[in-house]
């Protein structure tokens, strides 16, 4: 109790992180902001009957980790991630999928290293987003293929929103998202 949840949100540069991210943890959508800057937003929500505080990690996408380092500190520091591609984007789904492996492989090292069950034999808890869907006229991904993709992914939170239209969407990938690693934590011998 009182421990963080800490959310890594990763994906290409401008689908919309730190959009998501802020909308989560102030309700605003603020259009423009510096793609070069990391941020990190602590927040407090109620969920269920738990008062949880977030820590949401939102990465620069210029860093999209070719640097493996960089991603292993993050991934080691996470306990559960977003992935984030914009729907009239493609090669930004690909990214999200590309990011998830590149996790699951970072995160599969660390749980063999330290040989220990974590989080349910090192599964993962990911969220895939699909965001912009107010964009509609430009939707390259439909939200089924996303949802799909995210099922494909063993991803256990799908959206398909709009942070620009939805704080309620917003707020609901965080929230899933701790309810999903709380449900994994009360069974953490299930294999994915
Ligand atoms: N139409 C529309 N635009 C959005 C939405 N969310 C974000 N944007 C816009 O997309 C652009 C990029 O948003 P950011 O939140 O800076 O994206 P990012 O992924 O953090 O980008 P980097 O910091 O470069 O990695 C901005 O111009 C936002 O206003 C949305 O739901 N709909």
């Amino acid at each position: 109790k009182g421990r963080p949840f800490k959310v890594l949100v990763l994906g290409q540069p401008s689908v919309g992180k730190t959009a998501l991210s802020v909308r989560f943890v102030t309700r605003r959508f603020i259009g423009d902001y510096d793609p070069t800057l990391e941020r990190r937003y602590q927040c407090q929500r109620k969920i269920e009957r738990d008062c949880v505080t977030f820590d949401v990690f939102d990465t620069a996408g210029q860093m999209s980790f070719d640097d493996d380092d960089l991603l292993r500190e993050k991934v080691r520091w996470a306990d559960a991630f977003v992935l984030v591609y914009s729907i009239n984007d493609r090669c930004s789904l690909e990214e999200c999928t590309r990011l998830k492996f590149l996790i699951s492989h970072l995160a599969s090292k660390r749980s063999q290293r330290l040989s220990l069950c974590d989080q349910g034999c090192g599964g993962m808890t990911i969220a895939l987003v699909g965001n912009k869907s107010d964009l509609e006229s430009e939707r390259m991904i439909s939200a089924s293929e996303g949802l799909e993709r995210s099922q494909h992914l063993g991803c256990s939170v799908f959206f398909d929103l709009s942070v620009r239209e939805s704080y309620q969407d917003a707020s609901k990938v965080f929230e899933n998202l701790y309810l999903a690693l709380k449900r994994r934590s009360r069974s953490p011998r299930k294999h994915r």
